[in-house]
């Protein structure tokens, strides 16, 4: 729990394999969460929103990093979370954040790369942090189309750049 990184994967066909892993599934809508933002599951989560399409999202928390390959074959596209209210943990995230950019099966999945709770005070800011791990290095290197977003899912900053961004990837027909 509390983890610093989420990889949250594009389902390339939300109706195949759903499998008996699926520990939730609930509509939601795009509606930026202006109250309490309800803690996940420790697990995968399946999530559908409405963005033009339908969009399937699985929830994959960063504790399930060593199996988070098993889903690489069914995504299209890679939402990856990183905590920015804990410093600590961001080369750890990184280091994640690399593996999923080398892996072979993601090489044409474009990539939000968000950094989530900006809404907490940290000794750091979030442009140190990019810094710190040479984020636009990394953008350069990658085969991946990289878009960077700061938000919160408590006060919903930054969501309509990641509904956006839902739309503009899922709109193409990719
Ligand atoms: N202040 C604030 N809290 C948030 C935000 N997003 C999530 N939280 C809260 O942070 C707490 C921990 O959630 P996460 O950081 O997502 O941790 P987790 O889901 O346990 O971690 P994973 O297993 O890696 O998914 C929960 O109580 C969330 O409600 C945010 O933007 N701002």
């Amino acid at each position: 729990m509390g983890r610093a990184t989420w990889a949250i994967l594009l389902r390339r066909d939300p109706r195949k394999g759903e499998g008996q892993s699926q520990k939730h599934r609930s509509a939601a809508s795009c509606t930026p969460p202006t109250e309490d933002v309800p803690a996940t599951k420790v697990g995968t989560n399946l999530t559908d929103i409405v963005a033009h399409r339908k969009i399937t999202i699985r929830e994959l928390g960063g504790c399930m990093g060593p199996i988070w390959s098993s889903y690489y074959g069914d995504c299209r596209a890679l939402l990856f979370m990183v905590d920015a209210s804990n410093p600590t943990q961001l080369s750890a995230s990184c280091a994640q954040l690399l593996g999923l950019l080398s892996a072979e099966p993601l090489a044409d999945a474009p990539v939000l790369i968000l950094f989530n709770k900006t809404d907490l005070s940290c000794y750091m800011t979030v442009e140190e942090m990019k810094s710190l791990i040479r984020l636009p290095d990394i953008i350069a290197c990658a085969t991946q189309t990289i878009t960077v977003a700061d938000v919160s899912a408590r006060t919903g900053t930054g969501l309509a750049a990641v509904l956006q961004w839902l739309q503009d990837t899922h709109g193409a027909g990719r």
